[in-house]
């Protein structure tokens, strides 16, 4: 029936679409609020597809003979009394089938889980709230354990799946939690962090939608591998107007490709970067000692050192971004220049007029430009970075922010590609520069008369097409050259988030954060700025920090913008990793941080994790043999072979991606990811490549949900003598 409902919905909203799609004329109103019904009609449906699969999910009875289903989106009797014949999964009404227990059923007599393939029932589980069941030591505070275990021990397919239908109650808390605020999401390995931000966005996009929709949900990720995992998840729960993004595609253009040491990123991520580059800028803004000389139309002018300095006085105590300032001091300078030529020729034969002559030949003169700029150039924030990273004099005026071994390792050759870690640092460059936006509005100005020459030109062709029935009524009776541009230009199709993509100083309605613990506090920065309201979702481990720019204590990265005005949450429930693995990694943690608490697995895999040493000549082929053994052992599921960098190219099959059945990664690449299975290749490798090895260890041993495997060639470390030879 809901199904039937659902196709019904699907073909009312197509014919609607098409009636709007077929309307034309009218007056600029009804033209933009036909536009606004053509996107509500495409989000419908985009809506109503993505909800194909699993689109009813659970049923709750309650104790008065009532029932109600609940699914992926809310579907209503139109032709009755518009009573709700399937729940969204958000609406408050739908939180029993998430919160109520046995011993607190809250009304619901029953809760039915419903498993779909396609459009059939393949599987029900029910549970009985009542007293007897509520015995201690039956469940664990799991709701619908069948199904949460069937999810969790389900093949993984290489992206990363929605949990709408099993949401725990400790989950739920997070995912329902008040829009404004920071809200820290603390939990170790598998207990749905990643998960519990997704459906968040959703959730608040649902429940907020007026107040989030104009300026988007932005969700921010380690890296696009990353990305690429949960990109299905939104998508699957109906919501598109999210933007995914890692920090650095924040910085609209950037491709971030470059890699280099650690050490170096560490020092960009850090804070005293912010006043580097404010020095740097500083730097630019040139005083010489000697004074500069130039020539004008045959004058010898002279520029003394006094004039730069008050000219430079003038233009920093506007208090604007460097380009925008730099009109300030080119006035100064000019002024200065026309008062000498005025003198030269005579200064009592001129008047204002040809004053304001000089100074306009003054300004438009390739001298006086070349003398300008080397004093005050227009700067782009990838020349200021380039210029500064190229030169150790350069570098040198950052001194007060940077010691000398700070700028000795941020040295580089010029034409270097763009880091990760240069991405905050070029956004805090623009920031202090500014947009010198009298060039970009000269640009706007040419290319608006460029699209109204082509408008014109195509309802001109338009026109001559049809001349030959001057009855019809055709797109140029009722459009001119003029509308055509202002539709097309004004991206009124666009969502916020499509809009957001491409704007460096978009500000978003809500910023969620994931593997927050590995950005750097440069990075916080360029987020604090798109979200100046502090609506957030901060979600991590600390336990898991990689990175050496990463943070060790929520407070330290969130003390300079909310001071202790945050709230944390935490989760404690391991869905991932079965608690043989668990056992393992645990040893782990408790070298790392001995009064962190490891998460609770909620199952047991049934096998035990092993390890076995082979010789080094022997490795690559240990590998393979192992790789076929897991393989066989996990049928239809993916196998990640994590290593330290030095021999990921070793041991690399060539093309692949998450998708793949194998797939060989360094510790770094699968932070956030998951696999049935996991060989982890040289763990002793991976504890000696950073400071930060037992973290990186940590992780990689909490990347299985099934089956874990050591291989080594030296001996085992300590911390692992846990594991079964
Ligand atoms: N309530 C749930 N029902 C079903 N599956 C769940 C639930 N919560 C989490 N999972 C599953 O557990 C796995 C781990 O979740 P997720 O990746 O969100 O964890 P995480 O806390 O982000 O882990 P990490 O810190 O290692 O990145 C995923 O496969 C997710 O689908």
């Amino acid at each position: 029936m809901l199904y039937g409902r659902l196709d019904g919905l699907r073909e009312q909203t197509s014919r609607r679409l098409a009636a709007v799609l077929l309307e034309t004329g009218g007056t600029p109103q009804a033209r933009s609020e036909r536009d606004t019904a053509t996107a509500m009609h495409t989000g419908h449906l985009a809506q109503y597809s993505a909800v194909e699969n699993g689109l009813c999910f659970g049923r709750l009875d309650f104790t008065d003979g009532q029932h109600q289903h609940i699914g992926r989106l809310g579907i209503f009797d139109t032709e009755g009394d518009y009573e709700p014949l399937l729940m969204d999964w958000r609406a408050p009404a739908a939180r029993p089938f998430y919160l109520a227990t046995a011993a607190n059923p809250d009304g619901v007599l029953r809760r039915r889980h419903v498993r779909t393939r396609r459009r059939d029932v393949v599987a029900l589980d029910d549970e009985v709230l009542d007293l007897a069941s509520a015995a201690p030591g039956r469940s664990e505070g799991l709701v619908g354990e069948a199904t949460l275990l069937a999810a969790v021990s389900a093949s993984r397919t290489g992206r990363m799946a929605d949990i709408v239908a099993t949401i725990q109650a400790e989950q739920d808390k997070i995912i329902r939690a008040e829009l404004n605020g920071v809200l820290v999401v603390q939990g170790g390995p598998g207990t749905g962090k990643t998960a519990v931000a997704l459906h968040r966005a959703a959730y608040l996009l649902y429940t907020h939608r007026r107040q989030l929709e104009k300026r988007g949900v932005l969700v921010v990720g380690p890296n696009a591998t990353f990305l690429n995992y949960i990109g299905q998840v939104l998508p699957s729960l109906g919501e598109t107007g999210v933007l995914l993004s890692t920090v650095g595609e924040l910085y609209p253009g950037l491709k971030a490709v470059g890699t280099e040491p650690a050490e170096v990123a560490a020092v960009k991520g850090r804070l005293a970067m912010a006043d580097a580059l404010a020095a740097a800028v500083r730097d630019r803004q040139w005083v010489p000692r000697e004074g500069l000389d130039l020539v004008h139309e045959q004058h010898e002018l002279h520029l003394d050192r006094q004039t730069c300095a008050d000219a430079r006085g003038r233009a920093r105590r506007s208090r604007r971004p460097h380009n925008q300032a730099r009109p300030v001091f080119e006035r100064e300078i000019i002024g200065a220049l026309g008062k000498q030529v005025a003198r030269k020729l005579g200064a009592q034969f001129l008047d204002a007029d040809d004053v304001a002559d000089i100074r306009r030949e003054l300004r438009e003169d390739p001298n006086v430009i070349a003398a300008i700029d080397k004093l005050w150039p227009v700067l782009t924030p990838e020349q200021l970075l380039t210029d500064l990273f190229g030169s150790a004099k350069r570098l040198g005026a950052t001194s007060r922010a940077l010691s000398k071994q700070d700028r000795d390792l941020l040295l580089r050759e010029p034409g270097a590609e763009w880091t990760p870690a240069d991405a905050p640092l070029l956004d805090e460059a623009a920031e202090l520069l500014g947009e010198d936006d009298r060039a970009a509005k000269a640009a706007a100005a040419a290319k608006r008369r460029r699209d109204l020459a082509y408008a014109q030109g195509v309802l001109d062709i338009l026109d001559l097409q049809d001349e030959a029935d001057p009855d019809v009524l055709m797109a140029v009776d009722m459009l001119d050259a003029d509308a055509l541009v202002a539709r097309v230009a004004s991206g009124e199709y666009m969502t916020a988030a499509e809009r957001a993509a491409d704007d460096r100083t978009w500000t978003f309605g809500h910023v969620i954060v994931d593997e927050a613990q590995e950005l750097s506090p440069m990075a916080w920065r360029v987020l604090m700025r798109r979200c100046p309201s502090r609506s957030m979702t901060v979600v991590g481990d600390i336990a898991q920090t990689g990175d050496l720019a990463g943070t060790t204590s929520w407070q330290e990265v969130l003390g300079p913008y909310v001071m202790n005005r945050w709230k944390l949450a935490e989760l404690t429930v391991n869905y991932r990793t079965p608690s043989e693995i668990m056992a393992v990694a645990t040893e782990v943690l408790a070298n790392l941080d001995p009064s962190a608490v490891p998460p609770k697995s909620v199952r047991d895999a049934g096998t035990s994790p092993w390890h076995r040493q082979v010789a080094d000549g022997e490795l690559e082929a240990a590998v393979s043999a192992a790789i076929e053994r897991e393989l066989a052992e996990i049928g239809e599921g993916r196998l990640a072979v994590l290593a330290p960098r030095a021999l990921v190219d070793r041991l690399s099959r060539g093309e692949e991606d998450l998708e793949s059945p194998v797939v060989v990664l360094t510790v770094g690449q699968s932070k956030g990811l998951e696999f049935d299975a996991v060989l982890l290749v040289d763990p002793q490798g991976v504890l000696d490549e950073s400071p930060r090895g037992l973290n990186d260890l940590y992780v990689a041993l909490t990347r299985a949900t099934q089956r874990l495997g050591v291989l080594h060639t030296g001996p085992l470390p300590e911390v692992l003598t846990g594991l079964a030879d």
